[in-house]
């Protein structure tokens, strides 16, 4: 298990590319190895979570080829083309993988097992379950509705009208993988709407889809033809730099070819809020949405009411939030935000007993907390093998008063495996500890 000790250094400086985007590119692997034809993506995510996709087709029969780093060359095998695994098939840390691939196999004629590590093992699952077996699918799980999911090879789905009751991406996109098959119309409804790359990909891929914020409709039994994906830099990854130069005094830092699409860049609008200077340069359309050039300049932070309407639109930049947060005048108060508590770890409590490790003042709620800015020292956190967790405690030690040892970082290599070459290139103080 390694560690990273952290502490201040000089200010953040620099001109950075992020890796690729992780929800599209799973989301491309996933979707070319079903087309009939061969894809080719560009900037595909080297990541853990992205390579445990690529090695699922892969075991299915799909050829993918690397010719070079972020580059896969996917022949494509149809939607009915897909082999029968013989072996369980191992989602990582990924829930991604899991929900959206459990829709997938759900219509399959073949029997398959999801599995993941001890952090996706502890994951959710009726959320998709649910609606899937509400088709027809039959899915086990482990009794409180948590990983291993065992997929029956499916008799004949039927489309669903679905009314989500959490707003998640991955829900919606594992109902809509699952209509591609369904007999009839699929549809879904979201209570507030989110990252639709699923739907723009379908498209994309040649799928007569239906949608708009919120809502989603395609009808079962058309094929899908492969393309070629241009994946952008992920915003979920740029947020941690993002947020070291906003923290950091005389930091200037252009970070370039980033997504950024309204349902990912809540961070950005709750920055703003909190007096940062971010600009937003060179906008231009992809097939994902729009991907732009940022300019960040530090900036001093005060306190605010996180606006809940921007929770689904930054779910996974409030630990990197909390941390910004530490370094403001005043309290920051996060609510409604209870699905932090059902993510790699529990969000709220990890970032919170890290933050009052370094001295800092936080009052958990069971859907947000709030955290009083104050002077950070340096001490000792676990990021309880948190990716996000352990990334933005080496944002906030940027500013801590002396060291940050930050336990368990081993997982960063699920989304940003490059993530502390590429900050200590900007300034930031990391280095691995011994
Ligand atoms: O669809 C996706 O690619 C994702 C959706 C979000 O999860 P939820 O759907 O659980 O909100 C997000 O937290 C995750 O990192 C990626
Ligand atoms: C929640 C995340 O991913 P997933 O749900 O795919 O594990 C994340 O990357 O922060």
């Amino acid at each position: 298990m390694a560690d990273w000790i952290a502490r201040t250094s000089g200010s953040v400086q620099g001109r950075i590319q992020v890796p690729g985007d992780k929800s599209v590119s799973h989301r491309a692997i996933m979707l070319a190895s079903i087309a009939d034809g061969t894809s080719r993506i560009d900037g595909f995510l080297e990541g853990e979570d992205t390579r445990a996709t690529a090695r699922i087709f892969s075991q299915l029969g799909v050829r993918i080829e690397a010719p070079s780093d972020g580059v896969r060359i996917v022949h494509g095998v149809g939607i009915d083309g897909l082999l029968a695994p013989s072996c369980e098939l191992d989602c990582g840390n990924s829930g991604t993988a899991m929900r959206l691939l459990s829709g997938l196999f759900a219509s399959q004629t073949f029997a398959s097992t999801l599995v993941g590590d001890e952090s996706l093992s502890k994951r959710p699952m009726r959320r998709v379950t649910d609606p899937l077996c509400s088709m027809g699918a039959r899915i086990d799980t482990e009794a409180g509705g948590t990983p291993p999911l065992h997929i029956s090879p499916a008799v004949a789905l039927v489309g669903i009208d679905y009314d989500s009751p959490v707003a998640s991406a991955q829900v919606k996109s594992a109902v809509l993988l699952a209509g591609l098959r369904a007999q009839g119309m699929t549809s879904v409804t979201e209570p507030h709407p989110t990252r639709d790359y699923t739907e723009r990909m379908l498209r994309a891929f040649g799928i007569n889809i239906d949608y708009r914020p919120g809502f989603a409709s395609l009808k079962g039994g058309q094929r899908l033809r492969a393309t070629e994906v241009q994946v952008p830099g992920d915003f979920s990854s740029a947020a941690f730099a993002i947020t070291a130069a906003t923290l950091v005094p005389g930091s200037q830092l252009i970070i370039e070819n980033v997504g950024i699409d309204p349902r990912r860049t809540g961070l950005l609008e709750a920055l703003r809020l909190m007096g940062a200077h971010i600009d937003i340069h060179n906008v231009r359309s992809g097939p994902t949405g729009e991907i732009a050039t940022l300019l960040i300049q530090h900036a001093p932070l005060h306190g605010i009411d996180v606006p809940v309407t921007l929770v689904p639109d930054m779910i996974d930049e409030f630990p990197v939030l909390f941390a910004a947060a530490a370094c403001a005048d005043g309290v920051t108060r996060v609510r409604g935000a209870s699905e932090l508590r059902v993510k790699e770890s529990d969000r709220i409590s990890a970032m919170a007993n890290g933050l009052r490790a370094l001295g800092i003042d936080v009052h958990e709620t069971d859907d947000g907390a709030d955290i009083v800015g104050g002077n950070a020292g340096g001490g000792d956190v676990d990021s309880l093998g948190d990716h996000r967790i352990a990334m933005a405690f080496a944002v906030l030690a940027q500013r801590a008063g002396g060291d940050v040892q930050i336990r368990d970082i081993d997982n960063v290599a699920t989304s940003y495996p490059s993530f502390d070459t590429q900050m200590r290139g900007l300034g930031l103080g990391l280095e691995a500890a011994n």
